[in-house]
Order: C-alpha cells, then structure tokens, then sequence
C-alpha cells in the first residue's frame, strides 16, 4: 500500500501517522518569491501546517482561472479566495489517510476531483480496517469534475479519508492561508483580488455569452434523445447541486451540519465547462426544493415590499396552507404553496388585488417551472370547467378526470362536485 503524501495535515493519530511515512508525491503550488509553503509533517520533524522558509512556484494560470469561477459561480465565497494549492496525484492502489486539514488553512475550502471516481469517508472516528481501507459514519462519492467544499463540523471535528484507488486520480486541494499564518512578505495574488459571484443577472448575460441561452439551449437539447438537459453552470446550478449535498448529509451523518457538498459533474462543451442534469434528478430537485406547488406573482405595476407581501397574500389570498413568499425581479415573486387546493385557488383567479398600506397592487399569477422566464407570456393556464347535465355516474373522479383529460391536465374535482354537483379544474 502506498499513501499519496498527506504531510500537510494534523491531527493524525499514530497508525495513520505510519501510514504517511510511505507517502509518495505532493506538488505544491504558490507564488513566486514567496516563501515555500510546507503543509509538512515530514519526516525532518517539522512541524504540521505552513512552513514559512522554502519558496514554491506561483500558482499557473489554469489554476487561477479555477479560483475565479469557485468564486464566480458560488462554490466558495468571496471573503475566502484561495491562495494555495495542493494537487494529490493518486497512482492506482495510492490512498489518502483519516485527517482533518490544517488549521493553518481557513473554512470553507474545497477539492476537485479528476481521472477517476472514488469515495471519500468521513467520521469524528474513523477506522482503518484494512490496508488503505477506512471506515466512518458516511462515505460520498467524488465523480470526476466534481468540487466538494469543506466547512464547519465536516472540516473541523470529523476526519476524511480516501481509500485506496482502483486507477489513477488526481484531486486539486484549494484553501486560503489564514492571515496570521501567511509567510513573512507573502503578498496577494493581484489578479485575484475583488472576485466576487456573479449576480443572477450577470450570471444569465455571461450564459448567453459564452454558451447558448438557457431557452435555446433547452430547444435544442429537446431534440436529444438520451433525455438529458445540459445548461451553462450557473449559480441556480450550483445553488441546486449544493442542496443535493446537503440533503445527504442530513440524512446519514450524525453530526450537526454546517457543511456543503457539491456536486457537478463538469463536461467540456464548445470549450465551456457545461454541467449535464438527468430530467429525473431535475425533477427531484424541484420536489427537494418544494416547489411541486410554485407559482409566480407578477406585479406590472409596482408591488409593496416583501415583508407586507409575506404577511397579506396568506390572509387576502386565502391560502390555507404554508406559503413561502421570495422575491424573483422587481416584478415578480415566487410563491411556494404546499397544497394543490391553494395552487388550484391561486392558478385559477384571474387577478388578485392585494390591499397594502392603503394601496391596492395587482397580482397576477402564472405557472412557476423551471423553464419559464417570467418575463415571457405563458399560454399556460389553470380554469375550472363545467359539466352541465352529467348524469351522476359520471361524477366519479376517474370520469370526471378523463372527460377533463380532453381539454388538458386535470388536477382536481371541487367540493361542489364531490358532493354531486358540477364542476372540475384543468390545467
Ligand atoms: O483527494 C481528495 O479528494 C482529498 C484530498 C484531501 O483530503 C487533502 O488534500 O487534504
Ligand atoms: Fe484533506
């Protein structure tokens, strides 16, 4: 067994600290002049974290560029740009211990993953139980072009490791230094000062840019038959990918979550990294992300604030159940409902005028799907239809849905119906 060089890392108890002794390759990457950053406990008995006295080269271009669209595309935030770099390469049978990072290095950071796929465990206590093999509490796996971001309790109170390799890998480690621990003279990389995420706005122009826009390249992908949709990574994307992490970890890790995953699997297209969605993991995430019942609020003429929407739409729309309010654009907000009766209530009411602070705004509201622009017309719509004179062993729902069904996609039958009257909703 051979372990890739893990000498950057504390915390480490005593068999696993054997085990780093057969480390075998770290490259390290930082700036020129600076002096060498040593995330070393080697075998010169210098101690874990960063070495103040050896120089390194500076970070590559392909790496900054890396740096910029973590920040860029909100996988690492703004305050926390890395400022070094530590690339594992894994030869097939190599393995990466239990550890947690150095200190010296601050939350979040995050590892992208290439070559190959492999898990990573964590666990506050994990177990080695066989040469390169380690047990803990969950283990996640790193698909290739993947970026797992550590932070809280994932980076500081468990420990991870990777078990032996089956083929070659190799894993980019990004973290920023903290402040009180960067060598003597080390100066900031000028080229990435100020990044900041891109704003949905900016996020959507630079889509339309530099790949096709969300709705054309939706068309075309249409037309695909493996039934997948590729979009442009966008913050949505990666919002969305962060919630698949975090939903796997509260439903196997036992400790208190303050930590993210993400995954994306990250493929060239047109030479822009592109991130490709199945329909079904599209449809999971709406449904994780309750949005089964979502609709949108447009105000064409102005709306009152958020705080005033959230406290009267419940109460003059009369929503009877959860109503979860956010604001889209300055002219519309998404409305997130949890029963069809007050999606059927809200779809099917041509205009609500809500009264705040002595103002009457109109509300008209539309279909939320994830394809929709708001801003462009939608020819979808909800309406109740009338069956005059249906003989009553025809209002059965069954009937009464695949009479409907000729007009559009029923959703539900009224109370007036159920109780042998005569009305029931379409879509
Ligand atoms: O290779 C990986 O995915 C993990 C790397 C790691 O834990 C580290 O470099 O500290
Ligand atoms: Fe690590």
């Amino acid at each position: 067994m051979s372990c890739v060089d893990m000498d950057q890392e504390d915390e480490l108890d005593a068999e696993e600290e054997t085990s780093v002794l057969e480390t075998k390759l770290n490259i390290e990457l930082s700036r020129e002049h600076r002096e060498h950053i040593r995330f070393c406990n080697d075998n010169k008995g210098n101690p874990p974290g960063i070495l103040k006295s050896e120089t390194v080269d500076p970070l590559p271009d392909l790496l900054k560029n890396m740096i910029r669209r973590l920040v860029r595309w909100h996988v690492l935030p703004p305050d926390c740009v890395p400022d070094s770099c530590i690339v594992n390469i894994y030869e097939e049978g190599d393995c990466i211990p239990p550890h947690i990072d150095s200190h010296d290095f601050v939350r979040p950071f995050c590892t992208v993953s290439f070559l190959s796929e492999c898990n990573i465990v964590f666990g506050s206590n994990l177990k080695t139980v066989g040469p390169g093999d380690f047990a803990g509490a969950i283990a996640i796996p790193l698909p290739m072009g993947s970026v797992l971001v550590l932070n809280g309790n994932r980076a500081d109170v468990a420990k991870h490791s990777v078990a032996t390799v089956p083929t070659k890998r190799i894993s980019i480690t990004f973290r920023r230094m903290d402040e009180s621990r960067r060598p003597i003279g080390c100066a900031p990389e000028q080229d990435l000062l100020g990044l900041q995420p891109l704003s949905h706005e900016a996020d959507r122009c630079e889509k339309s840019s530099t790949s096709k826009p969300w709705h054309s390249t939706r068309e075309q992908l249409g037309r695909r038959e493996d039934n997948k949709k590729i979009v442009g990574p966008s913050s949505s994307a990666v919002l969305a990918a962060v919630c698949i992490g975090v939903f796997h970890f509260l439903l196997e890790f036992t400790l208190p979550i303050s930590h993210l995953v993400i995954w994306i699997s990250l493929v060239m297209l047109h030479g822009e990294p592109s991130i490709t969605w199945k329909s079904s993991e599209i449809r999971d995430l709406i449904i994780q992300e309750n949005l089964q019942y979502a609709i949108i609020g447009k105000f064409s003429y102005g709306k009152p604030n958020i705080m005033e929407l959230r406290k009267q739409i419940p109460v003059q729309c009369n929503i009877k159940g959860d109503c979860n309010i956010g604001v889209l654009d300055a002219r519309h907000i998404l409305i997130r409902l949890n029963i069809l009766e007050d999606y059927v209530n809200l779809m099917s009411t041509a205009a609500f005028y809500i009264k705040a602070k002595d103002m009457l705004w109109q509300m008209r509201t539309r279909k939320w799907d994830p394809w929709l622009d708001p801003d462009i017309e939608t020819t979808i719509g909800v309406a109740w239809i009338s069956m005059p004179d249906l003989p009553p062993n025809f209002f059965a729902k069954k009937a009464i849905f695949s009479i409907a069904s000729a007009v559009g996609k029923p959703l539900m039958v009224d109370m007036a119906t159920k109780n042998k009257q005569d009305l029931v909703v379409r879509e």
